[in-house]
């Protein structure tokens, strides 16, 4: 379990406080959404988790103990973190290298090193890419190594930040299905997003951040179930939701697939 207890976070000693008395845990295998306005405190969220920031009260804990103090490549060892501009996270030659750069620090060599960054790259279909410079690679390509150089470090917990935005619907499914498969394999994934087609369909949690505080925990249906609530913290409601709302009993529709269920039931029963 990793956990941030009573985190408050100001980026300069008089700053005002980005983050206020925020607490949050993320178990095993959960896919979860963090969303909330422009400059909420999402990302800022994230690199506390991930060690890039520090709390400026408050703890993160793992498993327990109180981390703190470890810095992000201490905590590299359980938590991979893609950047909204994943480039700016690669600096080698070429794809395997890397996705062998992390494991190859925590001490992994010969075929342990060379099984691990195969398997990842199979994991994300980037081995024909293997070769490849990675800052030549479309974006999505890109996210995809960065989530192999996780991978291939065998983290519990990944976090991606925005990582659709931008994205061609192609993209976006591959994306999601490969979270889907990491979740399965009991890896927690962290989602900073504005999508909320994907928090309704995908997520089994979503966090909005509102007024520097944890203003709403739980699922996507109940954050979206009655009118009004998403909205008061600026969140656009998924189509499928709202003509979900429209049809008689006002099912509550996750996606389009589940809209035009709801919508075929009722017209059977007509
Ligand atoms: N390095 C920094 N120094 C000072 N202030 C910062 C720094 N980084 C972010 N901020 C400020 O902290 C606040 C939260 O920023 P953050 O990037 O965490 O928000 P966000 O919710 O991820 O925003 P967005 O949705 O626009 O990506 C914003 O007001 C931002 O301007």
């Amino acid at each position: 379990m990793l956990e941030l207890q009573n985190v408050s976070f100001r980026y300069t000693p008089r700053g005002n406080n980005i983050l206020s008395h925020f607490s949050a845990s993320f178990g095993e295998g959960e896919l979860v959404a963090v969303t909330g306005r422009n400059g909420s405190g999402k990302t800022t969220m994230t690199r506390i988790l991930v060690g890039l920031e520090k709390p400026s009260e408050g703890i993160v804990s793992y498993e327990g103990n109180d981390i703190s103090a470890e810095d992000a490549s201490a905590r590299s060892r359980f938590i991979g973190y893609v950047f909204q501009q994943p480039d700016r996270q690669m600096f080698m030659p070429t794809v395997r290298e890397e996705v062998a750069f992390g494991p190859r620090m925590q001490g992994l060599t010969g075929k342990e090193l060379d099984d691990a960054v195969e398997n990842a790259m199979r994991a994300v279909d980037v081995a024909e890419e293997a070769d490849r410079y990675p800052r030549s690679l479309p974006r999505g390509t890109q996210q995809r190594v960065a989530i192999a150089s996780a991978i291939a470090m065998n983290i519990r917990y990944l976090i991606l930040d925005e990582p659709t935005s931008g994205q061609d619907g192609n993209e976006k499914k591959r994306l999601i299905s490969l979270m889907n498969a990491l979740r399965k394999q009991g890896i927690t994934v962290i989602l900073v997003t504005h999508d909320m087609d994907i928090v309704a369909s995908d997520c089994s949690r979503v966090i909005v951040i509102a007024d520097h505080e944890k203003a709403y925990d739980g699922t996507p249906e109940n954050l979206f179930a009655s009118e009004g609530k998403a909205e008061q913290w600026g969140l656009a409601v998924p189509s499928s939701v709202a003509l979900g709302r429209a049809l008689p009993g006002s099912p509550y529709c996750k996606d389009m697939v589940s809209f035009c269920n709801a919508y075929m039931k009722l017209h059977g029963r007509e």
